[in-house]
């Protein structure tokens, strides 16, 4: 008996960014390979592409090769493209919230999240957390996720994820680091089949302390954490110059690199790959993933929206959840 697939379900984010559009032309580029579902106000889809309104999700399949299958919620108005209207941040983030429940409730394989204005629904509807990746934690009930952005040449982790650049040497602790390389470690050998991954560890200050001379935190904890898990069998590198941890060469040395901030992390992919970076959450009991970019609002609507990150995130997503 064959059984009926189930599609990804995608979150519609922001719609005044460019997040509906870049759906939209996934939609149209995967629509062979990937069943789908669109979660969000169908007003929010460019004209030019059909979409048929579901009640459910097993009717997605059926339908996704000829038309973008939506379930539909009503966010109350039209969008105006990069002006957010503070009346649709509740419906943005209870969209994620319906996301997550198809996914848990076997109805979909994974979750796919377009792009949310954070700032926008913190406005508009007092959002409590810095971004998807912990909301979908306190949604799924887990304490510690692992925010990964991964492409072709390189997949980074950082350690600490959303908080301002003086919180984070206070918020960084062995503890939390030995957690990030472990879930980090258990990704890349469940999700991707790496059954030895190599990590790179990055250090936290210019030249990885310059032993001491520009920063303890190496020489006090960060080092010695590396050498214990070393000894654990774990195939660490580090603590590393941040600066020259991402040339081609170093690249090819291993499978991850755990940084110990956003931007330390996020720069070197978004420079290398920002057209085909893919944001995946370890750590939830289901596949998340999300393209590397934002709602992008100084392009919204003119069509110009490159869909490449969105299409490679639906697809990881489905393979990810196939595997
Ligand atoms: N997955 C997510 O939900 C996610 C990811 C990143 C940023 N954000 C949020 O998005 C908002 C805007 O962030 P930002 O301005 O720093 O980054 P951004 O990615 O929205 O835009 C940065 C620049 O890249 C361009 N760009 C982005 N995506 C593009 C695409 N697909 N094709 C062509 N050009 C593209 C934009 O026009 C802009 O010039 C913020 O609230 C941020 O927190 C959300
Ligand atoms: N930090 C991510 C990036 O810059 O690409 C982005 O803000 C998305 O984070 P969430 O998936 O947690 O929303």
């Amino acid at each position: 008996m064959t059984q009926t697939p189930l599609p990804v379900v995608i979150s519609c984010g922001e719609p005044a960014g460019i997040g509906p559009e870049v759906v939209a032309r996934a939609w149209a580029a995967l629509a062979d390979t990937v069943p789908m579902v669109w979660l969000g106000d169908p007003r929010h889809l460019p004209t030019d592409i059909p979409h048929r309104i579901v009640d459910t999700c097993a009717e997605a399949p059926a339908i996704s090769a000829t038309a973008l299958p939506v379930l539909a919620t009503d966010f109350g108005s039209a969008a105006t493209p990069g002006v957010p209207n503070h009346t649709h941040a509740p419906h943005v983030i209870d969209v994620i919230a319906k996301g997550v429940a198809l996914v848990r409730d076997g109805q979909a394989t994974a979750l796919c999240t377009a792009p949310i204005h954070k700032k926008a629904l913190m406005d508009g509807a007092e959002f409590a957390y810095p971004g998807h990746t912990e909301y979908l934690a306190a949604l799924a009930g887990v304490d510690n996720v692992v925010m990964m952005l991964a492409s072709d040449q390189l997949r980074v982790v950082p350690a600490t994820i959303h908080i301002a650049l003086d919180q984070v040497p206070t918020t960084l602790t062995s503890q939390s680091l030995r957690r990030t390389i472990e879930m980090t470690h258990a990704g890349l050998r469940d999700l991707f089949g790496i059954a030895v991954p190599r990590l790179a560890i990055a250090g936290l200050n210019p030249h990885a302390g310059e032993g001491g001379a520009m920063g303890r935190q190496e020489r006090d904890w960060i080092a010695p954490l590396i050498d214990q898990m070393r000894n654990e069998g774990f195939d660490l590198q580090g603590p590393q110059p941040a600066d020259t941890m991402f040339h081609a060469a170093a690249r090819a040395r291993y499978d991850a690199a755990i940084a110990m901030y956003h931007d330390q992390a996020l720069i070197p992919i978004k420079t290398l790959d920002f057209d085909r970076g893919v944001n995946i959450t370890l750590g939830l009991p289901f596949i998340r993933t999300s393209p590397d970019h934002g709602t992008a609002f100084d392009i919204a609507g003119s069509g110009v929206a490159n869909p490449t990150s969105m299409i490679e995130a639906i697809r990881l997503a489905h393979r990810l959840a196939l595997s």
